[in-house]
């Protein structure tokens, strides 16, 4: 289980006054283990807020965050259960797909045999078993993206975060690449956050789906029902119903 309790961050910027003006975002979550949840809202609504303070990027000013019972707030980004996905993909561009999806399990490239294997492993679950040799340019948006989804996989981490991650690809691509994390977040049990902004792609991956207006969760529920069923006012002026 996943807990996001009174988890608050603020943003403070001076106005055209001159005066403080304070955002402040509090975030009530509760996910299952292995469930894939797709965070939607409008722009500006606290999604990468929410997701940066999960990651360790950006610092609560209040409330918990557990994962499986342990608080990992005080943890650095690096040493928290999880992995993450962004539309940068954040390849390194002199290092080989092989060495890429290798930073995963070690940021120095010590690998073991084993280690060694399970690239290659992941690498073709992913399908890109034929580039291991290849540099990123060498590489089309979609199999970069592929990379950087291996990477993801073979560090095994219970919780995966994607911001967004194939919102360049064409549609056919971007199907195949949900299907692909759905069908292996399954088999890995890794529970998803997944900010988007296509309430289509929620219904192809997300059991779950959360509304975030203005610094909060307003609705959270079955993906279906939230996008399909709306009852919340500002949940249907947002979907255009
Ligand atoms: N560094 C910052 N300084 C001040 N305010 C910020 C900062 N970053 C975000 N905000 C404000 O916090 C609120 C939430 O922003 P956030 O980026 O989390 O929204 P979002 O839902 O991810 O938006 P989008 O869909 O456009 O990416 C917005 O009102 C935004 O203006």
């Amino acid at each position: 289980m996943l807990t996001l309790n009174q988890l608050t961050h603020s943003y403070t910027q001076p106005n055209n006054a001159r005066q403080a003006e304070q955002t402040r975002l509090t975030f009530d979550l509760e996910v299952e283990t292995g469930d894939i949840v797709a965070l939607i809202g409008p722009s500006g609504a606290g999604k990468s807020t929410l997701l940066a303070m999960v990651a360790g990027f950006l610092s609560p000013d209040s409330g918990t965050l557990t994962i499986a019972g342990q608080h990992i707030d005080r943890q650095l980004p690096s040493e928290r259960p999880l992995s993450l996905l962004f539309q940068d993909h954040n390849l390194f561009p002199h290092l080989t797909v092989f060495e890429n999806i290798g930073l995963g399990l070690h940021p120095g490239l010590k690998l073991s045999q084993e280690d060694k294997e399970s690239i290659v492993v992941a690498a073709s679950r992913v399908g890109i078993q034929k580039y291991l040799d290849r540099l990123p340019e060498q590489l089309s948006g979609g199999q970069k993206q592929r990379v950087a989804l291996a990477r993801c996989l073979i560090r095994k981490r219970p919780l995966l975060l994607l911001d967004e991650p194939f919102s360049a690809l064409d549609p056919a691509l971007r199907k195949e690449m949900l299907e692909l994390v759905r069908s292996l977040a399954k088999e890995q049990q890794t529970t998803v956050l997944m900010v988007t902004h296509s309430p289509e792609d929620a219904l192809k991956i997300a059991g779950k789906c959360a509304f975030i207006s203005q610094g909060k969760i307003r609705v959270f529920g079955p993906t279906q029902q939230v996008l399909e069923d709306p009852e919340d006012k500002e949940l249907k002026k947002y979907l255009g119903c």
